[in-house]
């Protein structure tokens, strides 16, 4: 097959790209503090690193820190509707391989992960795998596996992804290393949280536009996601019914004021409806048809499985009118259905996900993450790690000075007192933060 260096919507948005690149850049100190840490050294150097990742002008960030700490990156998105197409095109006028534009097909979306394993004109294959989600890592283990033996471990970014590693694990199909990047206190502690709260209500409303004050709404899952949404819908004055299957994170909604119930009952009074969970078939065929009139439905975990969006289509795929790119209406016995983002994640399919802050401590261990794959491979099996808690200290140092936050310093008294050393680590493994 013939080599196609990149493939992406439009390449004439590349110095619009450009711009907000820069933008994005001075929100990022994580990222920036580690090229200036290693932009010299070079440390991944020889690296052939495949990313599947939300192609945003945040992960333009991240692939040119890649390529700046001396790394070949080719890219791809790990949804179809996740792509900045400016984003991507100014990755591409850098002459960095990119195969990925807002509003694929599954079949593109396969193809545009597939362009992402081989390198050059001379095809060489990657030898690091930088995931979102798994459909990348699965390409390669079930569709490639005589690729595995040259590459030296995999990152990842998100829950669902990570869960899908720990099921290979058990299974006896982990095949690399991999760095479980989510994990980490300063990803889904922050990422998933105050990610989410800041970009839940902005596709919402950018789909919607919709007055959110005074509505009901039900967030599905009260977790890492489900708490940021919860807050980012109670801001906005909407009131928050929560729904969840464990008692403790249950318990923790109803100690934030948030109403629980079954979402049986609960889509009974809402006007807007978030799934947020990881699990699937969430919002189900009874759950549409007990809905009020206009409801709008969304999904904001990573797969789109969690809305039962196969029966709408398949049951009332005729009533489907599109309102605009990414919020269809469906009509149910003569009650509206809003339906975004196709059940995909909205945040990314209806606005831009989180914003470049908050991303810079996602993508600052995903940075870390693979340095300590390329430089230190021989430390690692195949199972799922952690990164070590003074590196997520340290993603969390990085951060303070760009928001005016000044820290105290343990006297060695006080640090032996509390059973830590000056420096940190400043909590066991087992706190939960
Ligand atoms: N769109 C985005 O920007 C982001 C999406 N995610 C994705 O969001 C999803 C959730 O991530 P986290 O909150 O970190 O996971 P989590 O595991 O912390 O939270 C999920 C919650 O859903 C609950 N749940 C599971 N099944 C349920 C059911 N049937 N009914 C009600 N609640 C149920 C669980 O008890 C859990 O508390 C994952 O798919 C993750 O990959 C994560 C970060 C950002
Ligand atoms: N603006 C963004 N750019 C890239 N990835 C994002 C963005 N917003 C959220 N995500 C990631 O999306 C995954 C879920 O697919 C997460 O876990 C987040 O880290």
């Amino acid at each position: 097959t013939t080599y196609v260096p990149y493939k992406v919507k439009d390449i004439s948005l590349a110095e619009w790209g450009r711009k907000e690149i820069e933008l994005a850049e001075a929100e990022m100190p994580g990222l920036m503090s580690l090229r200036t840490e290693f932009g010299a050294s070079k440390p991944l150097q020889g690296a052939r690193i495949a990313g599947c990742l939300h192609m945003t002008i945040q992960t333009a960030v991240l692939i040119e820190t890649l390529v700046e700490l001396g790394a070949d990156v080719s890219w791809s998105s790990c949804n179809i509707f996740s792509t900045q197409d400016h984003a991507a095109a100014a990755i591409a006028a850098a002459g960095i391989p990119v195969y990925a534009w807002k509003g694929m097909n599954e079949e593109e979306f396969n193809w545009c992960i597939e362009q992402t394993l081989f390198f050059g004109e001379d095809r060489q294959p990657l030898n690091m795998i930088l995931d979102d989600g798994g459909d990348l890592t699965n390409m390669v283990f079930d569709k490639y596996p005589e690729l595995i033996a040259g590459i030296k471990g995999l990152s990842e970014e998100t829950t669902t992804g990570v869960h899908r590693l720990y099921e290979r694990m058990k299974n006896g199909t982990l095949h690399l290393p991999a760095i479980n990047v989510n994990d980490s206190v300063t990803k889904s502690k922050f990422d998933n949280k105050y990610g989410c709260r800041e970009s839940l209500v902005d596709a919402i409303r950018r789909a919607t536009d919709l007055m959110l004050a005074g509505k009901v709404a039900v967030v599905a899952g009260y977790g890492d996601v489900g708490k940021g949404s919860a807050e980012s819908l109670r801001s906005a004055g909407v009131r928050v019914i929560v729904t969840e299957i464990d008692p403790i994170c249950a318990l923790q909604a109803a100690m934030e004021g948030f109403e629980v119930k079954k979402m049986a009952d609960a889509v009974k009074e809402a006007n807007i409806v978030v799934t947020t969970t990881g699990n699937k078939d969430i919002v189900r065929p009874e759950h549409f048809k007990a809905m009020k009139d206009k409801t709008v439905v969304c999904n904001i975990g990573h797969f789109d499985n969690e809305i039962d969006v196969a029966w709408l289509n398949s049951n009332y795929g005729a009533t489907k009118v599109e309102i605009k790119p990414q919020v269809d209406k469906y009509t149910i016995d003569g009650n509206d259905i809003i339906l975004l983002a196709e059940g995909r994640l909205v945040n990314l399919g209806c606005a831009t996900g989180h914003p470049s802050f908050v991303m810079s401590n996602s993508f600052t261990n995903q940075t870390l993450a693979q340095l300590e794959l390329w430089t230190n491979t021989d430390k690692y099996g195949k199972e799922v790690y952690t990164l070590p808690k003074h590196l997520d200290e340290k993603v969390a140092r990085l951060h303070l000075a760009h928001i005016g936050v000044e820290l105290e310093t343990l006297t060695q008294d006080q640090a032996a007192y509390i059973g830590v050393t000056v420096e940190g680590p400043y909590k066991p493994e087992a706190y939960r933060y």
